[in-house]
């Protein structure tokens, strides 16, 4: 599903993010990322969005060479991401249901199609009583879930996600990754950066290790 070969990124400045950068993720794995501040785990999922490009390397996507993949078509590759930002990005000005329904609107699902789907994806974070509701007035945690949902909305094969939990208490993170969990159990490809070893730990999955843009660690703990 994704294949990393000596990937490397040097952004404008000089700054080496990430350095020889090579592993492989199979469809169906959860893998997290995890290493120091700084040590490129956010590099690594937006060359995955295609929100940044290698400096060298090659990357490949579902059989896809995003070094070759033209501006035009960048779009259709994001369509099989989801992807989930820490600051999870809604508008503030339009509710949940809206929120979610975003993705859809954009590859032109009609109405029925659109409130199915975003009803299912609001019924899997917990959140279908809340379709009307201003973002503003959601917790955080709730709000991180309205993310998730419109990241899933599209029903796409890959979810990536940066710090998902981060800002969440400890039981909410739980319940968080958890979720993810229930997408892998269903064959979604799940990775995700988050700097919380013991959360990492509790879920017993394969964990890649940076430290200043190299991969230093590939395992996977017991879980707790
Ligand atoms: N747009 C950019 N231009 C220049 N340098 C950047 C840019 N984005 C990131 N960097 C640098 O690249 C390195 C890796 O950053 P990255 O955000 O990938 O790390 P990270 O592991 O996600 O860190 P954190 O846990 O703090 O979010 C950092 O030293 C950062 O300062």
């Amino acid at each position: 599903m994704i294949h990393f070969d000596n990937v490397s990124k040097r952004y404008a400045g000089g700054h080496e993010a990430l350095n020889g950068l090579s592993f492989d993720v199979e469809a169906g794995e959860m893998v997290f990322v995890t290493g120091h501040s700084g040590a490129g785990k956010t590099t690594l999922l937006k060359l995955l969005g295609i929100i940044e490009r290698p400096s060298r390397g090659e990357i490949v996507l579902n059989g896809a060479d995003l070094g070759r993949v033209r501006q035009r078509s960048i779009p259709q590759v994001r369509r099989g991401i989801g992807m989930v930002f820490q600051n999870h990005r809604l508008l503030m000005d339009r509710c949940v249901f809206d929120n979610v329904a975003l993705p859809l609107g954009i590859v032109g699902a009609g109405r029925e199609e659109t409130a199915k789907r975003v009803r299912a994806a609001l019924d899997k974070v917990g959140l279908l009583d809340r379709e009307r509701a201003a973002p503003a007035t959601l917790s955080t945690g709730e709000q991180q879930r309205v993310g998730i949902a419109r990241a899933l909305v599209g029903k796409p094969p890959l979810i990536i996600a940066d710090e998902p939990t981060g800002n969440l208490d400890p039981q909410l993170s739980v319940e968080i990754m958890n979720l993810f969990a229930e997408f892998q159990q269903v064959g979604t490809t799940v990775l995700i950066a988050s700097h919380d070893l013991h959360l990492i730990r509790h879920m017993g999955k394969r964990v890649l290790v940076l430290d200043h843009g190299q991969l230093i660690d590939d395992f996977r703990p017991q879980a707790a």
